[in-house]
């Protein structure tokens, strides 16, 4: 898929999205491939590739076998400098906006800002928040967490993200987190900014969990656990879907 930006853009426009999180760490790519297309017919619109751990090429080969199979974009959401492919459609190019160590703010993306530009995959800039409790990624990451009862602290982060041209803004509580980002954190960041696209995700498993996060103002709920603790991708993924396409119309 050529035009990324613009796909979202123009679900936007009608209602809220959901993306579906696989880390290529968890499964073969033939699996990813089933699970994909299983969260595809459940209604997700695009499958996010990333993990806070990447072994060997297994990003490349994931992203290969989608993009030979799947119709709808493939956006890497990468952890390390080792996380790009150019069977990926589009890259979320993030800035870990709360981190204490520079290489996660701008270290890793200026030394993979080379390959990021030949490859020649879409790039998505944008900033990326943790609260807690954080999970991998909060400990990976050297984060100064955000503390669940200041609803206002990441707002100002996105109006910053905004100003510096970032399109997107992601609001993370951690892979299996037991609660998700609190809608208030969420209703703040939103009306904070412009027209910049939040994400929302970490610890969303139910349908009452993604319709509150789309509710209060998420235009991109990302789910990734769930599809790996799920026997039946198809079932849970079409939940969440329903769920969030029921946000999107009150
Ligand atoms: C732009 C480029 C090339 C790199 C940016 C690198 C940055 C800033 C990364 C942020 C820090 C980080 C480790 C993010 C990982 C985000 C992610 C993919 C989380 C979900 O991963 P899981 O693997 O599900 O988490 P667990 O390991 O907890 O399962
Ligand atoms: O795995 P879950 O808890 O759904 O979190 C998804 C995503 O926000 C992690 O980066
Ligand atoms: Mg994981």
């Amino acid at each position: 898929m050529n035009d990324v930006e613009n796909y979202i853009k123009d679900i936007l426009k009608e209602r809220k999205i959901h993306f579906t999180l696989i880390d290529p760490d968890e499964q073969t790519p033939k699996e990813a491939l089933e699970i994909a297309t299983a969260a595809i017919e459940g209604g997700t619109d695009g499958i996010m590739i990333g993990g806070s751990t990447v072994e060997g090429d297994d990003v490349e080969k994931t992203c290969k076998i989608l993009s030979d199979n799947i119709a709808v974009p493939i956006i890497l959401f990468p952890g390390n400098i080792n996380s790009v492919s150019s069977y990926a459609d589009a890259i979320f190019f993030m800035s870990y906006v709360n981190s204490t160590n520079p290489y996660w703010i701008n270290g890793a993306q200026s030394l993979a800002a080379p390959l990021v530009k030949k490859s020649g995959i879409e790039v998505l800039p944008m900033g990326y928040m943790v609260v807690e409790p954080g999970g991998t990624v909060g400990w990976v990451g050297d984060a100064k967490l955000v503390p669940r009862n200041k609803p206002k602290i990441p707002s100002i982060y996105a109006m910053s993200c905004e100003l510096f041209g970032m399109k997107f803004f992601y609001l993370e509580a951690g892979s299996g987190a037991d609660k998700a980002i609190p809608t208030k954190m969420i209703a703040y960041s939103k009306k904070a900014t412009d027209d910049m696209i939040l994400l929302v995700g970490g610890g969303i498993r139910d349908a009452e969990a993604a319709y509150s996060a789309a509710r209060a103002g998420g235009d991109i709920i990302v789910t990734g656990t769930v599809v790996e603790e799920t026997n039946n991708v198809k079932t849970k993924i079409s939940e969440l879907t329903q769920a969030i396409r029921k946000a999107s119309e009150e």
